[in-house]
């Protein structure tokens, strides 16, 4: 997108109050118009004073107070009008900048999770921040001086060809040298901006970068390496934003030039018209005080313009974001079937990221209401991507998943995801209280739900150990909580969610033996009466599954029950083997973790 039509799609933003616009637009047009007004007015003061009464008498105040009344008038509806202009084109600017920050975070929202995968969250919100408030400076900009400056060069100054064709062609070469010459930078500096952008975006984001590993930047003792990397960026920044700057300056040394080549013109070119009497000297002051007053916007312009390179990346950003469509979206038809009973099926399904190589091929398996079904394998073998389209992260590229018989394609996005509970690897809570993130699972849960909840998930004695209880606010990510408290926090919101199917990604993966056991005691209560999908890398925490799939390049390569499998002594037996009966190689590789299952194994 050129960087004016990005600036006409920014104006069109405004459309959502487009009385006020227009009528911003129509106010700046008077004022333009009462701003000509003046230096003619002006001018005409002049002329009515050096002209000598027929007695010879001075000209008194009689004679030309109705002039200066007019000028005066015309200069005090300016002053007045442009606070009007000012004060409304404020107001619209905040109210709209409001607006389109509103609709970015909906969408961002809305867009799907495989979109978040690739985009770093501290990037989003700057582009919001930053998209939002370029907008904002170039909408007041637009109506405090932009608007203004379009009408006097456009409109006014072609007019002036009438009052004085011989100065106003004067003042119209100054506008086209001016013009010729701020083409020219713009030519000249658009790759180098580009380059700038790219350097202020790298920046950017090695910074984010870095603040989000800070633990790991200081265990490694990394932070004079990530310094370093910063200051090269910053480097080539500078050395890309250099010319840019000299260039700029070109156009204001040439616009200062200009300014004062062409009141000297119409002043000397003036004086040599009033001696063959084909102006008068009041028209030769108006028509300095045109110069003057087209330089001023004339200078305006050239800033706005270098204004509008620079948030040039800033607002492509946010457009890029804001025009990414959710690849999964509701189907016309698509229905709301209310509570589901929970018979999930893939039938022959496959899917790639990268339509290049598939990540999950093939694959078939159906699970009947209240049924758990274990995905197993080596890593990066397709079982996240499976359960990804479950709950539709993306769609299948070929074959279909059905609940209740019913293609899921065919169920509105909302109503699909009210009905399957997913607890994630990360737990992911927000900033906020232990209360508002257990409601987030269902916002009007009673006390008595939250306490039945928090219970089932083994959470109940240490929320009342927090300092302020359910009301303890539990920091970013809910950092002030450990890994296995963050777990069960998130098990009991999904039990407050109440879906009949609930889907666990290796939600015991990162935890101790002991906060493993209490977890999986939640988790038994958690997967009662509803289909279950669990991912587990330990072999222990699927012993009770109804079925266990075990995944390999994408594949189902073998499915059936733990004891089946084992028996069998194909790949699952292997990785059974390796995890669960030889309890004594995995106590001496891997001290708390083979501690752990060993303790399982024993249970089993
Ligand atoms: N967002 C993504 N973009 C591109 N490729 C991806 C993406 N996510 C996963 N993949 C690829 O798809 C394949 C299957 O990944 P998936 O995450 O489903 O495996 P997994 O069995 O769940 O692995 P793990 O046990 O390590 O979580 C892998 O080769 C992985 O590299």
């Amino acid at each position: 997108m050129s960087v004016f039509s990005l600036y006409w799609r920014v104006l069109g933003e405004l459309r959502g109050h487009a009385k006020l616009a227009y009528g911003l637009v129509v106010a700046n047009l008077v004022l333009a118009a009462a701003q000509f007004a003046e230096p003619m007015l002006f001018g005409k003061i002049i002329d009515l004073m050096t002209h000598e009464q027929p007695n010879g008498a001075p000209v008194g105040l009689r004679e030309i107070w109705p002039t200066v009344a007019a000028w005066a008038g015309f200069g005090l509806f300016s002053i007045v009008a442009a606070m009007a202009v000012g004060l409304n084109a404020d107001r619209l600017a905040h109210r709209c900048r409001l607006v389109v920050m509103a609709r970015y975070f909906d969408h961002v929202l809305n867009l799907p999770l495989s979109f978040h995968a690739n985009v770093h969250s501290g990037r989003l919100l700057q582009s919001m921040l930053e998209g939002a408030s370029a907008m904002f400076s170039l909408w007041l900009s637009f109506f405090r001086e932009n608007c203004a400056s379009f009408i006097a060069l456009f409109i006014l100054l072609p007019a002036t060809l009438f009052y004085n064709w011989r100065l106003a062609s004067l003042l119209i070469v100054m506008v086209g040298i001016f013009y010729l010459v701020t083409a020219l930078v713009l030519r000249r500096t658009d790759a180098l901006q580009a380059l700038v952008e790219r350097h202020n975006a790298a920046l950017a984001s090695h910074a984010g970068d870095a603040f989000g590993n800070v633990p790991v930047v200081q265990s490694f003792t990394r932070v004079h390496n990530e310094s370093q990397a910063l200051r090269r960026i910053s480097d080539d920044l500078l050395a890309a934003q250099l010319p840019v700057l000299s260039w700029w300056a070109v156009v204001v040394v040439a616009s200062r030039a200009s300014a004062t080549m062409t009141v000297l013109a119409i002043f000397l070119y003036g004086a040599r018209l009033h001696s063959e009497g084909l102006v008068t000297v009041g028209e030769i002051v108006t028509f300095i005080n045109f110069a003057t007053m087209l330089i001023g916007r004339l200078e305006q312009a050239v800033g706005f313009v270098n204004f509008l390179f620079a948030q040039s990346a800033r607002l492509r950003e946010f457009y890029t974001t804001l025009d990414t469509r959710p690849m999964v979206d509701d189907h016309p038809n698509a229905i709301d079937p209310g509570r589901l009973l929970g018979a999930v099926a893939f039938e022959g399904v496959s899917y790639s990221y990268d339509a290049k190589r598939m990540a999950v091929r093939n694959v078939s398996f159906s699970a009947e209401p209240g049924e758990t079904i274990a995905l197993v394998g080596s890593t990066g073998s397709g079982k996240s991507t499976t359960l990804g389209l479950l709950h539709r992260i993306f769609d299948p590229v070929e074959g279909r998943v059905t609940i209740d018989g019913r293609d899921i394609r065919d169920i509105q996005l909302d109503a699909l995801r009210r009905n399957i509970g997913v607890v994630f690897q990360e737990p992911m809570l927000f900033a906020r209280s232990i209360e508002e993130n257990l409601r987030i699972g269902k916002t009007d849960a009673s006390s008595a739900e939250i306490e039945a909840a928090l219970e089932l998930a083994q959470a109940k004695d240490f929320v009342s150990r927090q300092s302020n209880g359910l009301e303890t606010v539990i920091g970013e990510r809910g950092r002030s909580l450990s890994g296995g408290e963050r777990q069960r926090l998130s098990i009991a919101r999904a039990l407050l969610k109440d879906p009949p199917i609930m889907v666990f990604d290796e939600a015991t993966s990162a935890l101790d033996a002991t906060t493993e056991r209490q977890i999986q005691k939640a988790l038994a209560a958690a997967t009662k009466g509803r289909t279950t999908f669990v991912i587990a890398h330990r072999l222990a925490t699927v012993r009770n599954a109804d079925r266990i799939l075990v995944f390999d390049h994408g594949e189902i390569v073998e499915s059936g029950s733990f004891d089946d499998l084992v028996k069998k002594g194909g790949r699952f037996a292997t990785l059974a083997a390796a995890q669960l009966l030889t309890p004594e190689s995995d106590r001496a590789d891997s001290g708390e973790g083979g501690r752990a299952i060993a303790t399982l194994g024993e249970s089993l």
